[in-house]
């Protein structure tokens, strides 16, 4: 394949563009240890038999949270600066549905920069089902996803995602350690081809390859 595309090494810093910009290790860790604690909760309402009483008194103490937390609020859109990956490719949404720190809807995925591409280890509850004791196909996809776009910008080459095509190999199980990787396999113009699997066990349960496309920035 040819390799026209060039990882952007001088991207602009994206407070320049108009992004809010937060470092990840400046996020409170109050923060970080509440969307944990509702991830917990969101689980445990999703599966609750609990008696009516329990229920309405959980309702009242949610209803207070909600009155504490709800005041001043980040942008959407807003960017967290992951200073791991190594130069200026490690900004995502703060509240990004698959992968987002403050985002309690999200799972607890966290890609790390691999010796090729992005890997990550990540186990799913049932609030993530699809077929009993499996894993959503669709979440199946927004991880490939995530991690096929965290790849190419770890490569230096952040984009948005034009084509993707995922093949369910086998059922992915539910509250067991999945191992998500994903790799550059070649560019094109602006044009980055990525793959990735999802393997439980060391066995691939799915595997998708996305076309991301380079967007021009300004500067
Ligand atoms: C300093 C940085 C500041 C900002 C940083 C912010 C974030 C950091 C970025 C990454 C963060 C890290 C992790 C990744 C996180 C998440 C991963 C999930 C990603 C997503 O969740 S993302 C949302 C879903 N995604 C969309 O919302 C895209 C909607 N879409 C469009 O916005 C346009 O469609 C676009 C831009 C894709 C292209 O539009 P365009 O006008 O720029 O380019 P154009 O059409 O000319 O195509 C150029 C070449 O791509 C080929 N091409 C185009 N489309 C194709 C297709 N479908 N299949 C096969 N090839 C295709 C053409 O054939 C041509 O190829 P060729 O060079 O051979 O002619």
């Amino acid at each position: 394949m040819t390799v026209e595309a060039q990882p952007v090494s001088e991207l602009p810093d994206p407070r320049s563009l108009g992004f809010t910009v937060v470092a990840e290790d400046e996020l409170p860790a109050e923060l970080t240890a509440l969307v944990d604690r509702v991830r917990t909760l969101i689980d445990a309402v999703a599966h609750t038999e609990a008696p009516a009483a329990d229920l309405a008194a959980a309702r009242r103490l949610v209803e207070d949270a909600v009155r504490r937390v709800d005041g001043e609020r980040r942008p959407v859109g807003a960017l967290v600066q992951r200073t791991e990956f190594e130069g200026p490719v490690g900004y995502g949404t703060v509240t990004n549905i698959v992968e987002g720190p403050t985002n309690p809807a999200a799972p607890p995925l966290r890609l790390e920069q691999a010796e090729q591409g992005v890997r990550a280890e990540v186990t799913l509850g049932g609030v993530y089902q699809g077929p009993p004791g499996l894993v959503h196909g669709g979440w199946i996809a927004a991880m490939l996803d995530q991690a096929l776009g965290s790849a190419s910008a770890a490569a230096g080459m952040p984009g948005l995602t034009a084509n993707l095509t995922v093949d369910y190999r086998r059922p992915t199980p539910l509250d067991v350690p999945l191992e998500i990787s994903a790799r550059v396999t070649g560019t094109e113009r602006r044009k980055v081809f990525v793959s990735a699997e999802i393997r439980h066990n060391g066995e691939v349960t799915a595997e998708g390859t996305a076309i991301m496309v380079q967007v021009a920035l300004p500067g």
